[in-house]
């Protein structure tokens, strides 16, 4: 096998066009949305305000999130037509699968027909998302049809409703607001460069945003939360974590949850979710999962100088709320769904097909021989 090549493997550090959408490590570890803070942000805004902010350029006022709201709350409910397409998914099935069919149906049956739709399309698209999840989810796993309309006024607090029928605490709905504010919007991610692509291509809108879900579907990008949830199940105490943890760097196994392909020295949304992990493993009585991933945060930065990315304590929260292991990353497309959206909307503003150019790297010309010669 020839030797990896890391430079400018993974087009790594080069700048594959321009945003006014968001920075990602600009000051080393930081992170902006249209020139916010995501700490601030987390602190002080709602995920639909975020969800606003994205779409327009500034935060709305009072009214104009008022109207917001009312807007994308009486889109959440799914054409019977899509409910009986998730009634045919399989329970087994993964559900990043789930959301790129329903996304993709979703689109032949309320089709972007030009880009004037464009707002109107990713609005659905996120007032349905948490439908899409849990409704099939409901359906294959309990048998139940659920209602995807609520009387919610977060879409956090919607998708937790929908989730288990019945209302979560305030303190549950913030947690959720927080962690989709800090999903939201990260750059040129692989996910979003794919939803930029497809963009280029004067593609619809949910073209791109299904290609979009099944690039963060991977285990190296959005799928590491659910990776690192089932990493730290396995662990029983934290002395166990560090020891099992040693055991897969010598075996030059990936450690989910750690890493980053732009900060080097830390991701800024950890320290926001693992605050909030905290709490709940206080609210829980049970500390030992928020135990257990401290043990592995500081085994991973003695030893590798690798620290948690955004995913890490994602787990363990989620975990804390009751919510199902393989859901972890298909509630992170139901934010990241306002940066894809955002971008696509960004790249046709101005637009030039994205094609790049390749090194070659294969064998010298050659001519084809006659078929009993080879
Ligand atoms: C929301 C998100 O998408 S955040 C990212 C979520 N993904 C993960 O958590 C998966 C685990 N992490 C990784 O695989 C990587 O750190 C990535 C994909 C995030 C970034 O990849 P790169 O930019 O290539 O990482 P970087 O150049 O810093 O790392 C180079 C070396 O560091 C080491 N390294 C980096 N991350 C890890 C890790 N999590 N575990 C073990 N070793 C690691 C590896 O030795 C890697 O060498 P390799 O190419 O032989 O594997
Ligand atoms: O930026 C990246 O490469 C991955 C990431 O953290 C994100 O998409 O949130």
């Amino acid at each position: 096998m020839s030797e990896k090549k890391i430079g400018g493997a993974g087009l790594r550090g080069q700048s594959a066009g321009e945003t006014k959408l968001c920075t990602v490590g600009q000051s080393g570890s930081g992170l902006t949305y249209c020139g916010y803070d995501v700490a601030d942000l987390a602190e002080n805004s709602t995920f639909e305000e975020v969800a606003y902010l994205l779409f327009n350029g500034d935060l709305p006022n009072q009214a104009e999130l008022d109207a917001y709201k009312t807007e994308i709350k009486a889109m959440r409910d799914l054409p019977q037509a899509l409910k009986e397409v998730l009634e045919r998914i399989p329970a087994d099935a993964h559900p990043m699968d789930v959301m790129r069919t329903g996304a993709s149906f979703l689109g032949n049956l309320e089709p972007e027909n030009d880009f004037s739709e464009e707002r109107v399309a990713a609005n659905r698209l996120l007032a349905a998302f948490p439908a899409i999840m849990t409704y099939w989810y409901r359906y294959s796993h309990e048998g139940v049809k659920i209602d995807c309309m609520t009387d919610e006024d977060s879409l956090g607090g919607h998708f937790l409703r929908l989730l288990t029928g019945k209302e979560a605490s305030e303190q549950h709905k913030r947690v959720m607001d927080v962690s989709l504010i800090l999903y939201a919007e990260h750059e040129f991610n692989a996910s979003t460069f794919t939803a930029r692509v497809c963009a280029s291509t004067l593609s619809d809108m949910y073209s791109c945003i299904t290609g979009a879900i099944g690039t963060l579907r991977g285990p190296l990008h959005g799928g590491a939360n659910e990776a690192a949830m089932d990493m730290i199940q396995k662990f029983t105490s934290p002395a166990d974590a560090k020891e099992q943890m040693a055991g897969m760097l010598a075996r030059k196994e990936k450690i989910m949850g750690f890493g980053h392909a732009v900060y080097r020295t830390s991701d800024p949304r950890n320290v926001v979710i693992k605050a909030w992990s905290e709490k709940l493993a206080q609210e829980n009585g049970d500390t030992s999962l928020y135990d257990i991933s401290v043990a592995c945060e500081e085994f991973m930065w003695d030893t590798k100088k690798l620290f948690c990315n955004a995913d890490f304590f994602h787990a363990s929260t989620y975990n804390y709320m009751g919510i199902p292991t393989k859901l972890f990353t298909p509630i992170f497309v139901c934010s990241r769904l306002t940066g894809w959206a955002a971008h696509v909307m960004e790249q046709r503003t101005n637009n030039r097909i994205i094609r790049p150019s390749a090194d070659y790297t294969g064998v010298e010309p050659r001519t084809v021989g006659p078929i009993a010669e080879r």
